[in-house]
């Protein structure tokens, strides 16, 4: 699939996508990306530098300014920073998801996201329907584990939690699906470069 400022896949490849601010990307994001790369087996990820997190008062920084520091960041060719939302005109993530499946018949597509965000996933809108559209990779941020172990989103979607073993085929399989894997955790945030520390 080729259209003009959208990123290429084609099918069969194993896309994990990465949502967020991205205010300003740091250590943390390439950790998770790195970590979801090998266990995830995934061809590429791309990071979906959001408009702005529905759930998120504070307006980001303008998007060009995000991006250009994402991609300084970056050293891997298989990472790939798109302004997609923006691009398809879409903000809550189902529907980011339902237009990219549209738009990339075949393509594996994998959801990714740090274990603080499985903890208010319940939250999102139709959420249910994120899960039942893609797998899902969690992937371990300091402090949140525990709580989104026991999160409202985790006991719901208990019966469709892959052990870490079997991360390594969470692309290939029929969602719902997902899997928590811990790794050498980061604890940098965007919060904190913002305030300085
Ligand atoms: N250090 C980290 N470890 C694990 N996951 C992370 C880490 N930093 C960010 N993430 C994950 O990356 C995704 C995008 O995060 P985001 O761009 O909001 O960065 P952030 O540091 O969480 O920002 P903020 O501090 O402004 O909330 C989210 O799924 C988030 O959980
Ligand atoms: O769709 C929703 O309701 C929704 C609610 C909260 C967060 N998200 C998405 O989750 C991703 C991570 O957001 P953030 O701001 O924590 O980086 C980003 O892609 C957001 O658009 C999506």
């Amino acid at each position: 699939m080729i259209r003009a400022g959208l990123p290429v896949a084609v099918p069969g490849m194993r896309v994990g996508l990465l949502g967020g601010s991205f205010d300003p990307a740091h250590e943390g994001h390439l950790a998770i990306t790195q970590a979801a790369m090998r266990r995830f087996r995934l061809d590429r990820v791309w990071w979906l530098v959001s408009p702005g997190n529905p759930l998120k008062a504070r307006g980001p920084a303008p998007m060009p300014e995000r991006i250009a520091h994402a991609r300084r960041l970056l050293d891997d060719p298989r990472v790939v920073v798109t302004d997609i939302e923006r691009r398809l005109g879409t903000r809550m993530t189902a529907d980011t998801i339902a237009a990219l499946r549209r738009l990339y018949p075949g393509v594996r597509f994998v959801w990714l996201m740090g274990s603080d965000n499985l903890v208010q996933f319940h939250r999102w809108d139709r959420w249910k329907r994120i899960a039942a559209a893609v797998p899902i990779g969690v992937l371990a941020r300091p402090g949140s584990q525990t709580a989104a172990r026991h999160s409202v989103a985790a006991q719901a979607m208990a019966q469709a939690r892959l052990p870490q073993e079997q991360a390594g085929t969470l692309a290939l399989r029929r969602p719902p699906a997902w899997v928590l894997v811990n790794l050498p955790m980061s604890p940098q945030s965007s919060t904190a470069l913002r305030a300085g520390r």
